[in-house]
């Protein structure tokens, strides 16, 4: 199977150029204002344009308003919606419907059971992402550079398609794809110098270290 790619919390022209360029998949853009990711609409619009066509644009919420879905919807036009609070299945159901838009179901994960939370979406989310935990006391859900136990994705059918993340490298992500057998993998830290400064050698890396993987 062909591991896909995410890179996730794209903020500048040149880091999304670097991402496109080297083939990631999917580049998601994050709409949260405490994340040092956070982008204003306006702003992302722009970078969508960049990227329309050419990979598939995420955008990355928590627990957002009707309202505010409704703005991103329009004025970005996004391919997925990545739900990346606690949304529950209905919920789930209603922004699909209300913004057709396909979603990826964030799931934050620290043990088997946390991940066995993931049955209750598959069939309403058409991609589960597994996520680890924030730790206590952060301030954003996502986006911590932490790696969650691999081992606790075995009790999960590997017939539920799910991006992994968390924590992920250029030098741990052909392991973490071996470990898992994804079916994308999907990094913000892992490819900055600095929480919201990507660098563009750091996301070629990590993008050739997937299709080499791949090869193999
Ligand atoms: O990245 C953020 O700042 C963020 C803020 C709020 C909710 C989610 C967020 N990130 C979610 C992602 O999809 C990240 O790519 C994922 O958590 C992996 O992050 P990392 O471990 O830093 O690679």
């Amino acid at each position: 199977m062909t591991t896909k790619t995410k890179i996730c919390g794209l903020n500048t022209r040149e880091a999304l150029a670097a991402a496109i360029d080297g083939g990631a998949d999917y580049v998601g853009f994050v709409f949260f204002a405490p994340s040092p990711r956070h982008l204003e609409i306006a702003a992302a619009r722009r970078l969508a344009e960049q990227a329309r066509g050419r990979g598939d644009i995420v955008a990355l919420t928590v627990d957002a308003t009707d309202a505010v879905l409704d703005e991103i919807a329009k004025e970005i036009a996004p391919d997925f919606l990545q739900l990346h609070g606690s949304e529950t299945p209905e919920r789930v159901v209603e922004v699909k419907e209300k913004f057709g838009c396909k979603i990826i179901k964030a799931m934050p994960v620290r043990t088997s059971e946390d991940a066995a939370l993931a049955k209750t979406y598959t069939k309403v989310a058409d991609l589960i992402l597994f996520d680890a935990k924030a730790p206590s006391g952060a301030t954003r859900p996502g986006g911590h550079g932490q790696a969650f136990d691999w081992a606790v994705l075995d009790a999960v059918s590997r017939d539920i398609p799910f991006m992994l993340s968390g924590g992920l490298t250029p030098d741990n992500v052909q392991e973490a794809i071996r470990a898992t057998c994804p079916q994308s993998v999907d990094v913000s830290s892992g490819v900055e110098t600095a929480p919201g400064v990507k660098d563009a050698d750091l996301i070629r890396r990590f993008l050739q270290a997937v299709k080499t993987a791949n090869q193999s």
